[in-house]
Order: structure tokens, then sequence, then C-alpha cells
């Protein structure tokens, strides 16, 4: 790539560049490599809970696999659990694994609700997702402000229209 560019390989500030370049590309494609169940690592626990639990502003990096730029945003995610509640953390884990690919940003938010269905197999999840895609600012089209939303609703959470409309306003409120 950098001979392509016209570079100057042999010049001292790119003599390392391929090799970090190699360990970022690995860093950033992490995910390909995990495992749920170890990313879970047992913290699934057994409870009566029956209220919506709200995990909000999961923040995220992934790369588009069109371009192999990065994409960057929030993750919101609701479920109503079934006898299973998950330690919270593990939202953000999960959110992890499958940010950590090559990604488009509907397959990420499909994947991230698979997910939280195989783990909880609760009676309603809805993942939301806000991000902002680098291949659409520094590059392209060039606009900035631009942002792409996209929902997946399961269960209780997509038939419960009122429900999926408030939780939806609240993943775009600011609360502190
Ligand atoms: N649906 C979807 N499209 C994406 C995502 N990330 C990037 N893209 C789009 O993938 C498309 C690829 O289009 P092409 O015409 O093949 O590529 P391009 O010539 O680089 O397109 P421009 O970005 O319009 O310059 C572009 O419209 C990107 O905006 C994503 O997460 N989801
Ligand atoms: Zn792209």
């Amino acid at each position: 790539m950098l001979n392509n560019l016209g570079e100057n390989v042999e010049r001292e500030g790119l003599l390392d560049t391929p090799k970090r370049y190699a360990k970022a590309m690995m860093y950033l494609t992490q995910g390909y490599k995990a495992d749920i169940k170890e990313v879970i690592n047992g913290a699934l626990f057994s409870s009566t809970a029956t209220g919506v639990v709200v995990v909000k502003d999961i923040d995220f990096f992934s790369m588009c696999e069109h371009h192999i730029l990065p994409f960057h945003g929030k993750v919101h995610i609701a479920y109503i659990p079934s006898g299973k509640v998950l330690g919270l953390s593990k939202f953000a884990r999960v959110v992890e694994v499958f940010a950590r690919r090559l990604q488009i940003q509907e397959q990420l938010n499909e994947q991230i609700a698979d997910a939280i269905e195989d783990i909880l197999e609760p009676k309603g999840v809805i993942v939301s997702i806000e991000a902002a895609h680098m291949c659409m600012s520094m590059r392209g089209v060039q606009k900035i402000g631009s942002k792409t939303l996209t929902t997946v609703a399961r269960g209780e959470l997509k038939d419960d229209q009122k429900c999926n409309e408030t939780l939806f306003k609240f993943f775009n409120s600011s609360v502190s």
C-alpha cells in the first residue's frame, strides 16, 4: 500500500508502519476470535424480575466492510426478563464481540439482538444503534453531521408499539 502511494518505505517514520498497521487491524477485528460463552463468564443469574431492563449509551467503534473505515456511535439495549438477568457489563461486552469485526450497521444490530435472545431467552428485546460513518464524512459524499439509526425489536417489545415508542424516546434522551 505504501509503495502504491509513492511513499519512501525506507524512511524512518514508516519503517515499522506495516507492523503497527497489522497490529491495529488485529485489534480492531478481535471480535472474530471472541467466544460469547467466555465473554458472559457465567454472569447469568436466575431472577423473578419482570420489568424492562435498559442499558443505554454503550459506545462502540466498528469498521465498515465496504471501505474498512470506522463507524462509531452508541448502542441501546432493552429487554424483558423471563427468569434470567444478565450482568450489566456483559451487554457492553456482547457489543464489543460484534462491533470488533468488519460490519454494516444493520448486521451489527441484528447480531447483537440475536445474541441477547440466545443468552437470555427474554420475553422481548429491542436493540437500537445510532452511528456516524467515516466513509460518509471524511470521503465520498462528505456529510459530516449525518447519523444512521437502526432498530431491531423482537417478541413483546416488537408487538407492544406503545412500549416500543417509549423506549425509543428514552434511548434518544439525555439522562445524567
Ligand atoms: N446499508 C449500509 N451501507 C453502508 C454501511 N456502511 C457503508 N455503507 C454504504 O455502502 C455503500 C457502498 O457503495 P458503493 O457505490 O459500492 O461505494 P462508493 O463508490 O465508495 O460509494 P460512496 O460512499 O457513495 O462514494 C455506500 O453507499 C456506503 O454509504 C452500513 O453500515 N450499512
Ligand atoms: Zn464505508
